[in-house]
């Protein structure tokens, strides 16, 4: 169906807003859920987290007492036989005014998993249920308390790496990802809604129809997607992390570079060409910046079986790269980057470094973009150090990314080919093909906030957070 048009009772189309068109999911859930909402582990204090219309009730029962909204309360909970499990605070938030939407308790106990499981399995024989990974949020969502995008920040901002993703995790979480990709939305709608008009009359030119007017309206609306495109991708890095592979010819100092950015002799290190098999992972963090580096075996013709196997894992790793980390001896850099043929083929980003410049008997001569460096003595691994930094997606401000999904990244995308779409329609003044066109990137911008989702996603999504969130 489409959700920004209707038909009146003749059968002409008008718009209607397409957030009102939006008809929230409207399993409105009966049943009480009950989760431990700390992670697992002994800890000075444990939370067991209640949601649902029981919330109260089952709290009232377990504390011996009704809790007042709000107020923290210190409480004896206590199991049906009235043997104490546990003393400590017990918090209520009535609906709608909480984390979900519904009645919430928060009972904060000693943080130990007997005395927690205990709670929790206390409050199911009073009715509750244990909750499924992320159904706080969910039920969150769909009681339009987060929308999507924000609910997925909340999974995002819990597993975040380090600072710079927590931080673009919360710029999502208090909805500015979401305004933007609202704001777009309704620009859309509004290009939606003359397009259709001038569908209406179809057989005057589209010129004397506000064409022009229309297509500088694509056009903003294009450079705006393509802004938050940018935005988005660059969070998604400091999300997922970066994945940057070490490949260079054998010898060139691939397992030094390593040892030399992780700051610690993970790799083998020896003057056999030929050393490194085996692919070696390791998650550094460069100035609070998180990113993964794969060793790899030097890439060369020949090489016994062990070698070659090396070199196959390693040529399938730079395949999956987001980054490769090329390492070549200073001393000849040239024959290095030949050897490597045609492997860099492909990999989205790649860093040049000219290592062992320690054994140049002049200073390196400028050579493109390409980073004379020393694993042995440190030399020049600032400048690597900023290069990584960048290519994770830290610009230096670190401001302006939010953190995305593969999900919205796609979803934007997507709207990106439509609304290119639209435009090429427009421009053989083919109004239906732009209309059809327009549609399917409103309703890709829709996915991301959840205002149109194709109802197996959601489970999706939410089956992918943590149980208590
Ligand atoms: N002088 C100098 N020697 C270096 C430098 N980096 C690495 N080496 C030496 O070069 C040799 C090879 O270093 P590795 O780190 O094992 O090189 P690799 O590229 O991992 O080699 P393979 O795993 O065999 O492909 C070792 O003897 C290192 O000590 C450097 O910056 N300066
Ligand atoms: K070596
Ligand atoms: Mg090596």
């Amino acid at each position: 169906m489409d959700p920004g048009f209707r038909r009146d009772d003749d059968g002409r189309r008008y718009a209607f807003p397409w957030t009102q068109s939006f008809t929230a999911v409207t399993a409105s859930p009966t049943d009480t859920i009950v989760a431990i909402a700390t992670p697992p582990g002994a800890g000075g204090v444990g939370i067991v987290r209640l949601s649902g219309p029981a919330a109260h009730a089952i709290a009232q029962a377990l504390c011996g007492r009704a809790l007042r909204p709000r107020h923290a309360h210190h409480a004896r909970f206590r199991d049906g036989d009235g043997t104490i499990l546990d003393d400590g605070l017990a918090l209520a938030f009535a609906a709608p005014a909480s984390y979900t939407g519904e009645d919430v308790v928060e009972l904060q106990a000693h943080g130990s998993p007997p005395v927690l499981q205990q709670l929790v399995a206390r409050c199911c024989a009073l009715g509750a249920r244990m909750a499924r990974a992320g159904e706080f949020s969910e039920r969150a969502y769909l009681n339009g308390r987060l929308d999507l995008a924000q609910a997925e920040a909340v999974a995002d901002l819990i597993a975040a790496g380090d600072l710079r993703a927590a931080r673009a995790a919360r710029r999502a979480l208090e909805g500015e990802f979401s305004a933007r990709v609202d704001a777009l939305a309704d620009a859309l709608l509004a290009i939606r809604v003359h397009v259709e008009a001038a569908i209406d009359f179809a057989d005057e030119p589209l010129d004397t129809l506000g064409g022009a007017a229309l297509r500088a309206q694509l056009s903003d609306a294009r450079a705006q997607l393509d802004a938050l495109l940018a935005a988005a991708e660059r969070g998604q890095k400091l999300r997922d992390g970066l994945h940057a592979v070490i490949v260079g010819p054998p010898n060139a100092g691939k397992s030094s570079l390593l040892n030399a950015l992780a700051g610690s002799d993970r790799a083998i290190v020896t003057d056999v060409a030929g050393t490194t098999r085996d692919l070696l992972r390791e998650t550094v963090r460069i100035d609070g910046v998180e990113l993964t580096l794969v060793d790899t075996a030097g890439l060369r013709a020949g090489g016994d079986a062990i070698e070659r196997e090396g070199m196959r894992r390693a040529r399938d790793e730079l395949r999956r790269a987001d980054l490769a980390l090329v390492v070549l001896d200073a001393r000849d850099p040239d024959a290095g980057l030949r050897a490597l043929a045609g492997d860099l083929d492909g990999v989205p980003q790649r860093i040049v470094v000219h290592n062992k410049i320690d054994l140049l008997s002049a200073p390196p001569a400028a050579n493109g973009d390409a980073l004379p460096a020393s694993a042995r003595t440190g030399a020049g691994l600032d400048a690597v150090h900023a290069r990584l930094r960048a290519a994770a997606g830290d610009d230096g401000a670190g401001e302006g990314a939010f953190t995305a999904r593969a999900r919205q990244v796609q979803a934007l995308r997507r709207a990106a080919t439509a609304l290119a779409d639209a435009d090429a329609a427009l421009d053989r003044e083919r109004l239906e093909l732009a209309a059809e066109a327009l549609r399917i990137g409103h309703d890709a911008l829709g996915e991301i906030t959840g205002r149109t989702l194709p109802d197996d996603l959601l489970g999706r999504i939410f089956s992918t957070f943590c149980i208590g969130k």
